[in-house]
């Protein structure tokens, strides 16, 4: 008979989970994501369950990797709130399961994972699309996924400047005291995508923020927030001027508000790019729009477990 899961929170995920071991994994999950192979990744689109009361949704991300024996979901709640609210927009917890007894080998906290490769996957989608001489980069909101962004993307990349936009000055200058490194309060978003080469927009707003107009020609945009079909973070212009590229087309099309409601094509998967069997067109103005896929939690909850393994098997 198995034994009880190990349970695996926040902190201890901190001092498992690192971007130099998580980056590489995530890129061979996108590229066997995209191969379509059921031995390799079985991961329907998100279930999601509104929450009407509480104005939130309980998405469920389950995922199979037949040929890595890794099997696992996520439940994540995430809500559409007030700015102000003390509550948190995104709860996530991970189950790894064994996949040939079917029991739980671990639950984890979902929060940092969940910051992390979602930061790690937008990361990845610059290091394909962005242009090499990139120098400035812009990040809309100053949230959890900023911070998290803020930390892959300065870790990943040599900028010249960061810089941040939050709705209130006062948020945006505790992002830059919650930072290590130097980051420039802008107080409107024009001003602070003028010019920018990469722009990270991690909002939870549901109308755009970011428009066509602002952005300069070749820049390219990692869109996190909008994850909803009927919530948007850019504008019509931007969609349709811009090459798209998503970590799911499937899941582009049932949850992305900027995707639907603009009619812009998704052009590829980030997969694809990784696999060699779409173009990274890196010279043009680019968006890659994230959703969050569950192969991306599944390998990053087994790298977590590997790690726990090999820290308390140690003598
Ligand atoms: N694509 C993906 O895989 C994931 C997407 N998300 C989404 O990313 C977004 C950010 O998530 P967190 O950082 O965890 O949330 P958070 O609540 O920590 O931060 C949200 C930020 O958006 C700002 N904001 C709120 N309403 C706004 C509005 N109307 N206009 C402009 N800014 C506004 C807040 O001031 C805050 O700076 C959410 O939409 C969330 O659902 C979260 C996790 C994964
Ligand atoms: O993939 C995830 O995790 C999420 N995606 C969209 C909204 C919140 C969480």
């Amino acid at each position: 008979m198995a034994g009880p899961p190990v349970v695996i929170w926040e902190q201890e995920v901190e001092g498992l989970l690192h971007y130099r071991e998580l980056v590489p994994r995530l890129e061979e999950a996108l590229g066997k994501f995209s191969r379509r192979d059921s031995a390799e990744v079985i991961q329907p689109v998100r279930t999601t369950l509104t929450l009407q009361k509480h104005h939130g949704f309980l998405g469920l991300m389950p995922t199979y990797m037949e040929n890595d024996g890794v099997l696992c979901t996520k439940f994540v709640c995430f809500y559409k709130r007030e700015d102000g609210s003390s509550l948190p927009a995104v709860q996530a917890t991970l189950v790894l399961l064994d996949p040939e007894y079917g029991n739980v080998k671990a639950v984890m906290d979902g929060e940092l994972i969940t910051g992390m490769r979602t930061a790690a996957v937008s990361a990845i989608s610059a290091k394909l699309l962005m242009r090499p001489e990139a120098e400035v980069l812009a990040i809309l909101g100053t949230g959890k996924q900023a911070l998290s962004h803020y930390n892959a993307f300065t870790e990943m990349f040599s900028f010249k400047e960061v810089r941040v936009w939050s709705r209130t000055r006062q948020k945006a200058e505790s992002f830059c005291r919650s930072v290590s490194g130097p980051v420039t309060v802008c107080v409107s978003v024009q001003e602070a995508v003028r010019g920018a080469d990469a722009i990270v927009t991690v909002t939870r707003c549901t109308e755009p923020v970011l428009f066509g107009q602002w952005v300069k020609p070749g820049a390219h945009v990692a869109a996190v927030g909008a994850c909803r079909p009927d919530w948007r973070e850019l504008d019509d212009v931007l969609m349709k001027e811009a090459v798209v590229y998503a970590d799911s087309r499937e899941g582009a099309m049932a949850e992305s508000g900027d995707v639907i409601l603009s009619g812009a094509e998704v052009f590829a998967e980030l997969g694809e790019v990784i696999n060699g069997t779409n173009t990274a067109h890196r010279e043009k103005t680019t968006v890659f729009k994230s959703l969050g896929m569950g192969v991306e939690d599944a390998v990053s909850a087994q790298l977590v477990f590997d790690q726990w393994k090999a820290k308390t098997s140690q003598p």
